[in-house]
C-alpha cells in the first residue's frame, strides 16, 4: 500500500472514531449548556450584570489599530521595566493549580453572601496541542465532577487509535523521511501493518503486529530523535510513549484508562465544548475551543460575557509547524492568536492567564535545539531560564502593541501532565481559600 493511501486510512480512522463521538458528546453538551444558561439567568449574579456592562462599553470604543498600535509603541519601553514587579522565574514557578490559580481567577470578585455560588464562565484559548484540554482533565480530577464511563470509552478508543497512528507515523517517518533502511523482519512487519484496513477493529494479532513493531531497536531509535518529525506529517504525540510501553494491557477488551491515562491522552477538540466543574461554592464553566485553524473559526461565537481567558502555549513548539499548514511554526502562529485576543475590544477587561505549558518537553527539547535556530532573534545562552524570558517576553510584547494592560496578565509555567503536583498544590489552595 503507497504512502498516500496510508494516511488517507490514518484520517479516516481518526474522523470516525474520535469526531462522531464528539459530535454526539456536542449534542449532550449542548443540552447541558442550555440547561445551565436557564440557571444562570434565574441567578443574574452581580459578575455578569458588571461584565455585560463592560463588553457594552468596549463595544462602542473606536476600533483604530493603528492609533492604538503608535500609542503603545510609545509605552512599550517603561512597560518591559514593569516586567520584575509581577514575574519572577524562580519564585512564580508555579506548576498549574498551584498558590494563585483560582486566586487568581477569584481575587477581583468576593460573594457578598458566603454561601451563594459563584460562576466564572472561562475560555480555554490556544493552538491546538498546546495542553488546553489536559488542563481541563486536571481541574476535572480536582474538582467534585467525575470522569463518566461513557468518556472513559471514548479516551480508550482515542489511545488505540493513538497508538496506531504514532506507530504509522514512525514507520512511515523512518521510511520516507529519513529514508532509513529496514531489516527484512521489520521490512516484513511494515507490509503486514501497511494490510491493515481503514475501518477494520484491531484485533489481538494486529495488536502483536503493532507491539512488535514498537520492540524494534530501530523504531525505538527513531522515536528517540522524534523531534526530527517537528516539521514533518509524521509529526510524533507528546506523552505517546507512556502508551506505547502498555500495550498488553491496553488491548485487553475489559481495558478502561486510568485518570492518569486520560489526561495524557490527545483527543482533539473538533467543536466547542462546554465543562461545568463544581469546587465547593464555586461553578467554572469552562468552554475548552478547538486549537486547529479550522477550529479556531468557531471561538467568536463564545465571546460574549466572559470573565476569564486561559490562553495555554506549549513552549516546546518553537521549532515545529503547524501540522495544518506545514511551513508555519507553531509558536508565531500562537503569538498571532494571542496578539488577536490582547487588541480584541470583546476582551478589554477580562482578565488573561497565560500558561506557558510543557515545561518538561521545553527542558528536553533545549538540549537538543538551539531556541536561535528557529529564532535568529534570540541571542540568550539556550538556558531554560533564558529562553523561557525570551519566549514570555515576545507574549508580553503582544500584549502591549494591543494595548492590553498586561498588569492583569498572570502568568503560570505548567506541565499539565504532572497529575500529582497539580493536585497536591489545588488542594493547597482550596483549603486556604475555604478556610479548611
Ligand atoms: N509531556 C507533556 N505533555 C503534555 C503536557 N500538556 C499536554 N500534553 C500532551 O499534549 C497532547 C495535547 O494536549 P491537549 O490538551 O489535548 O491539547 P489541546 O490544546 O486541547 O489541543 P486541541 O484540542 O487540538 O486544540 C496530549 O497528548 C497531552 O497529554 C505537558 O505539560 N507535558
Ligand atoms: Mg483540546
Amino acid at each position: 500500500m503507497g504512502n498516500s493511501n496510508i494516511k488517507n486510512k490514518n484520517k479516516f480512522r481518526n474522523k470516525n472514531k474520535s469526531q462522531n463521538k464528539n459530535k454526539n458528546k456536542n449534542k449532550n453538551k449542548n443540552k447541558n449548556k442550555n440547561i445551565n444558561k436557564k440557571k444562570e439567568k434565574k441567578l443574574t449574579s452581580k459578575l455578569s450584570l458588571m461584565k455585560k456592562k463592560s463588553v457594552n462599553d468596549v463595544k462602542s470604543k473606536p476600533k483604530n489599530k493603528k492609533e492604538k498600535k503608535q500609542k503603545s509603541m510609545n509605552n512599550m519601553e517603561q512597560g518591559f521595566e514593569n516586567d520584575k514587579q509581577f514575574f519572577d522565574l524562580d519564585t512564580n514557578n508555579l506548576a498549574l493549580g498551584s498558590d494563585q490559580f483560582l486566586r487568581n481567577i477569584l481575587s477581583h470578585e468576593q460573594p457578598e453572601d458566603s454561601k451563594k455560588r459563584m460562576e466564572f464562565r472561562i475560555l480555554f484559548l490556544g493552538c491546538a496541542e498546546a495542553g488546553k484540554s489536559t488542563i481541563i482533565k486536571n481541574l476535572k480530577n480536582l474538582s467534585m465532577t467525575k470522569f463518566s464511563n461513557e468518556e472513559k470509552i471514548e479516551f480508550r478508543d482515542a489511545i488505540r487509535n493513538l497508538i496506531f497512528n504514532n506507530i504509522q507515523n514512525l514507520l512511515l517517518g523512518s521510511k520516507y523521511q529519513l529514508q532509513l533502511e529496514f531489516s527484512s523482519s521489520l521490512e516484513e512487519l511494515f507490509l503486514e501493518f501497511n494490510k491493515i484496513s481503514p475501518n477494520e477493529k484491531l484485533r489481538n494479532s494486529h495488536w502483536n503486529l503493532i507491539q512488535k513493531i514498537w520492540e524494534t531497536d530501530l523504531i525505538k531509535q527513531v522515536y528517540q530523535k522524534r523531534e526530527e518529525f517537528s516539521k514533518s506529517e509524521y509529526q510524533i504525540t507528546d506523552s505517546i510513549e507512556i502508551f506505547l510501553d502498555q500495550i498488553r494491557k491496553i488491548k485487553q477488551p475489559e481495558f478502561l484508562p486510568s485518570t492518569e491515562e486520560i489526561i495524557h491522552c490527545y483527543l482533539p477538540t473538533k467543536f466547542i465544548m462546554l465543562e461545568e466543574l463544581v469546587f465547593d461554592n464555586i461553578v467554572l464553566r469552562i468552554h475548552d475551543l478547538p486549537g486547529d485553524r479550522k477550529g479556531r473559526k468557531q471561538w467568536p461565537s463564545v465571546y460574549d460575557d466572559i470573565q476569564v481567558i486561559a490562553f495555554v502555549v506549549a513552549l516546546n513548539e518553537y521549532d515545529m509547524s503547524l501540522r495544518e499548514s506545514k511551513g508555519e511554526n507553531r509558536l508565531r502562529d500562537s503569538l498571532n492568536e494571542f496578539s488577536n485576543i490582547c487588541s480584541s475590544p470583546w476582551f478589554s477587561n477580562t482578565k488573561i492567564i497565560l500558561i506557558f505549558n510543557k515545561t518538561d518537553l521545553f527542558k528536553t527539547k533545549l538540549q537538543k535545539k538551539k531556541l536561535k535556530s528557529c529564532f535568529p532573534e534570540y541571542n540568550g545562552d539556550n538556558s531554560y531560564q533564558d529562553a523561557f524570558e525570551f519566549i514570555k517576553s515576545k507574549f508580553l510584547h503582544e500584549s502591549i502593541i494591543g494595548q492590553y494592560d498586561k498588569n492583569r496578565i498572570n502568568i503560570y509555567l505548567s506541565n499539565a501532565t504532572d497529575i500529582n503536583s497539580v493536585s497536591t498544590n489545588f488542594n493547597r489552595i482550596t483549603n486556604k481559600i475555604f478556610d479548611k
